[in-house]
């Protein structure tokens, strides 16, 4: 079955949200708590070591049922069943989405054009464990006899972003392994790398499931460059290997058969870290770890595919995104870790929600007539506290915000964790009950002010509260809560997707600019100009003019 192809709007659930969303704009976060004793119970769904507050949503039992409704018109469920089944729901590019199957267990089936892919996926993952092993431990050495001491990861985009925040958010797991990340086609950026390294110490994984991205394949001859002043041409094989799909591309490049990690077509970039892409995860913090990521994803696939809507995370996550972007008309969303190590995380989720979801043609074909995708930004708590939640307490947008924190710290200290929680907690807190004006003045009592004065001040220091926050709260970060953490929002893009009507797994909105990068390439390197607008011919000449 191909997903379905409901316009949300058509639907009777969204009419009666329409309805429901004109007195629900009306009334403050405050009452609803005032109204419902039990509310924050009934709001909370609590699962393996997730707590999911979501009862500080500008939302009553009515809406929350009304979007559920809309979830089962636009056929949600039978979408899911699709989704896990191998069906080609990537139908633009006529591919199955596949990354659960990345994580399920060994005995599990998953067929793509009635082939079971378990097989493969098991042998690809053996392999990793191997070779992880032999970097660890030193079996496997460099070209002079060395163990190796450092990882590259050379990859961009979904072969970047994924891993390169999973290392950075699970560092306290890491083993003797220095891992640094090249993505940009900046050169600097590579040069940089290299000023850290010493070749006869390091691996270079290179990472493109397409093996034909400019910036990648760039990085990696420079690097191969500069090895080569070095080393031998035969030293290639012991310190560079490849993960893609192009194998042919990749021997090219002149990599061993037995360095190639292969990947497959039906796992989305922005969705591959569980698969070979996420080899620097596993070099990183040794196969165990990368396993117990693995693991906390299936755990969560699970629940998304086998739990009612009411009690799912992604789904009512995803129901409420919907409700703030469709409704509310609010543009973007926080996300904001109280956890200095998931400071990549909002940058890794930009790529996941917004390549899969900023899309403004449906799965008919015709031009949406709402809004789809949402803009995702943050940075972790309490530093960010202290630079834009300004904005969100007494700006003049909505921003519907994810508070993400962890009960338990990893290094202990009880202080730090408390303050850290204690803010965590009162922001939430804060941007829902707001502060009243009557309870401005009464701050101002026994102040040398004068009435005036204050009358003048005070609706400065006046904070209307009333906006929304959900609160995740884990008990510690693991690799298995973290793993369970990125499939919910993998998941929850997926439940966005399906009720946006739109196609989450392709991305040809990247496409264009990389096609005219390259003309414009042929325009910097020759003399010769080609035709182009006023703006881009003055810019390309003001390049030429100082170089
Ligand atoms: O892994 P690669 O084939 O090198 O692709 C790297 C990235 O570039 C593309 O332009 C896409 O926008 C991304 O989805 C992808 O992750």
């Amino acid at each position: 079955m191909a997903l379905p192809k409901t316009n949300p709007t058509q639907t009777q659930a969204w009419k009666k949200l329409e309805d429901n969303f004109n007195q629900v704009k009306e009334l403050h976060l405050k009452e609803l708590f005032a109204q419902d004793a039990d509310r924050a119970q009934k709001m909370t769904i609590t699962w393996e070591d997730f707590l999911v507050d979501f009862s500080k949503n500008r939302i009553t039992n009515d809406t929350l049922e009304l979007l559920q409704e809309l979830a089962k018109e636009v056929k949600l469920d039978k979408a899911i069943e699709a989704y896990f089944s191998g069906e080609k729901i990537n139908e633009t590019e006529h591919r199955a989405v596949l990354h659960t199957a990345l994580r399920a267990k060994e005995n599990d089936t998953f067929f793509v054009d009635g082939k079971n892919v378990m097989p493969e996926v098991y042998k690809v993952k053996n392999k990793i464990k191997t070779f992880t092993e032999d970097i660890v431990n030193g079996t496997r050495k460099g070209y002079s006899g060395k163990p190796f001491t450092h990882i590259v990861n050379i990859g961009i985009g979904g072969s970047d972003l994924g891993p390169a925040m999973v290392v950075d958010s699970l560092q306290y797991y890491k083993n003797n392994l220095t891992t640094y990340f090249v993505s940009n086609v900046d050169g600097d950026h590579v040069n940089e790398i290299i000023k850290k390294i010493n070749p006869e110490t390091t691996l270079f994984v290179i990472v493109s499931k397409t093996f034909t991205t400019q910036e990648t394949l760039s990085n990696a001859n420079t690097i191969r460059a500069w090895f080569l002043q070095h080393a031998s041409e035969e030293a290639i094989a012991k310190h560079f290997v490849a993960v893609s799909t192009n194998l042919e591309k990749v021997q090219e490049f002149g990599i061993e058969q037995d360095n190639i990690f292969p990947m497959w077509n039906w796992v989305g970039g922005r969705f591959s870290l569980w698969s070979a892409v996420g080899l620097s995860i596993s070099l990183s913090l040794g196969y165990q770890h990368f396993e117990s990521l693995l693991s906390g994803a299936n755990k969560m696939d699970e629940h998304f595919k086998n739990t009612s809507f009411d009690k799912n995370i992604p789904v009512v996550l995803g129901l409420l995104t919907i409700w703030y972007n469709n409704f509310f008309n609010a543009e973007s969303e926080a996300v904001i870790p109280y956890s200095e190590y998931l400071g990549k995380l909002a940058k890794y989720l930009q790529q996941g929600i917004m390549e899969s979801n900023g899309k403004y043609i449906d799965r008919n074909g015709s031009k949406v007539n709402y809004q789809t995708g949402t803009i995702i930004w943050g940075e972790p708590g309490t530093n960010s506290q202290h630079a834009f939640f300004q904005l969100i307490h007494q700006g003049t947008k909505l921003i519907p915000a994810d508070f993400i924190g962890f009960a338990k710290s990893l290094y202990g200290n009880q202080d730090h964790q408390d303050k850290l929680i204690s803010n965590f907690i009162a922001q939430t807190e804060a941007l829902m009950n707001g502060k009243t004006k009557a309870e401005v003045m009464q701050e101002f009592e026994g102040s040398d002010l004068s009435k005036s004065e204050i009358e003048k001040l005070a609706p400065y220091k006046v904070f209307e509260g009333n906006k929304p926050t959900n609160t995740l709260f884990i008990d510690q970060l693991t690799p298995e809560s973290l793993g369970k953490l990125i499939a919910l929002y993998e998941h929850k893009i997926f439940v966005q997707g399906v009720i946006w009507n739109i196609f989450s797994y392709d991305q040809f909105g990247v496409e264009l600019g990389k096609k005219l990068a390259g003309e414009i390439l042929k325009d910097l390197q020759h003399d010769a100009i080609s035709k182009h607008d006023g703006s881009t011919l003055n810019l390309i000449k003001f390049y030429k003019a100082n170089n």
